[in-house]
């Protein structure tokens, strides 16, 4: 039984809108993807906000719908139900035409093979140039951002080699100029370092962070390593195509004046107000299907039933 003590707060009028100011939105995501007679739920009414300016990294079991979340977002895939917004776009709503639109200007995607990114034949400054080639940009501007990506890159002195000529980082690095080329708002990149050695892998997160702090592009990132999820601010978790949990990490000077990473896990509660209680948290208690619920001044208890 629910109870509740005198002295609540009282609710605001109108309920804010879910993902307000937010830069991308995902409400009640879903993604059903049907082979023959079997249905295979890969987003199963997932909730997800990031505001602009924001990295944050997406982490998750292989098959928890991580993939299937970064192509929606990318508007190769479209979902099957819920709400995706990214700035103007709403994701389960567009023409054609305003798909390549959108793919071609807000948001820039880097996949997982170093190798799929790019085009063998082309080299680097090329490659940089067909995004630009395809929206129009004149020659000059082309060739002046070309050679401004390649350089804050770092794989300026590498423009006018082809993939074949590069390491995995350098096509790593070439692919994410290509993708920003035409001066996206988000960059998505789909296990980008999941090909690499350790050190490789930490110079192109380097990039990504870059990329992040000094153009000011939303970065989302899916990655398997925590190595990589422990150096941005927010991770969220997938799991079983939903958003499951959430670590803000925050800069700190502790008791001796030393700097530290501060990470706090949180749960994430759904529009309905569901919240998923860990497993070690109800099997500690022997938490089963029915639970107590407890509103207290200011938190929730969730108390076993003794009845
Ligand atoms: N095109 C497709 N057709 C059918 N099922 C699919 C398709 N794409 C993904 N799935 C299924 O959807 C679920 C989620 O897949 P997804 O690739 O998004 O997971 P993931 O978290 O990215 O996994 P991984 O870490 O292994 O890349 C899986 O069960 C997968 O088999």
């Amino acid at each position: 039984m629910t109870t509740r003590p005198l002295s609540l707060p009282a609710p605001p009028e109108r309920a804010p809108e879910f993902g307000g100011d937010s830069l991308i939105v995902c409400e009640n995501l879903v993604r059903i993807y049907q082979t023959g007679s079997i249905e295979v739920q890969a987003l199963q009414g997932l909730d997800l906000t990031v505001d602009a300016g924001e990295m944050v990294a997406v982490v998750g079991a292989s098959g928890s719908g991580k993939s299937t979340l970064l192509s929606i977002l990318a508007g190769i895939d479209a979902p099957t139900a819920g709400r995706a917004r990214v700035d103007t776009w709403n994701l389960l709503d567009m023409s054609r035409s305003d798909r390549v639109r959108y793919r071609r200007h807000t948001v820039g995607f880097v996949r997982q093979q170093t190798a799929g990114n790019l085009v063998p034949y082309l080299t680097a400054r090329q490659m940089v140039d067909l995004p630009m080639t395809a929206a129009r940009t004149p020659a000059r501007a082309r060739k002046a951002r070309a050679v401004e990506l390649l350089d804050m890159l770092g794989v300026g002195a590498l423009a006018d080699r082809r993939p074949a000529q590069l390491s995995g980082g350098q096509q790593m690095r070439v692919a994410i100029a290509v993708a920003l080329a035409n001066r996206p708002r988000v960059l998505l990149a789909d296990e980008p370092t999941g090909e690499l050695d350790t050190t490789t892998s930490a110079e192109v997160f380097g990039v990504l962070r870059d990329v992040n702090r000094e153009l000011g592009v939303t970065v989302v990132v899916v990655t398997h390593d925590p190595a990589v999820s422990g150096q941005v601010e927010r991770t969220v978790a997938i799991r079983d195509g939903r958003t499951s949990s959430e670590v803000l990490r925050r800069a700190a000077v502790n008791g001796d004046g030393d700097h530290e990473v501060i990470a706090e896990e949180y749960a994430v509660m759904d529009r309905a107000g569901r919240v998923q209680v860990p497993r070690e948290y109800r099997e500690a208690l022997a938490l089963t299907r029915r639970v107590r619920l407890a509103l207290e001044s200011d938190h929730v208890s969730i108390k076993r039933d003794n009845a």
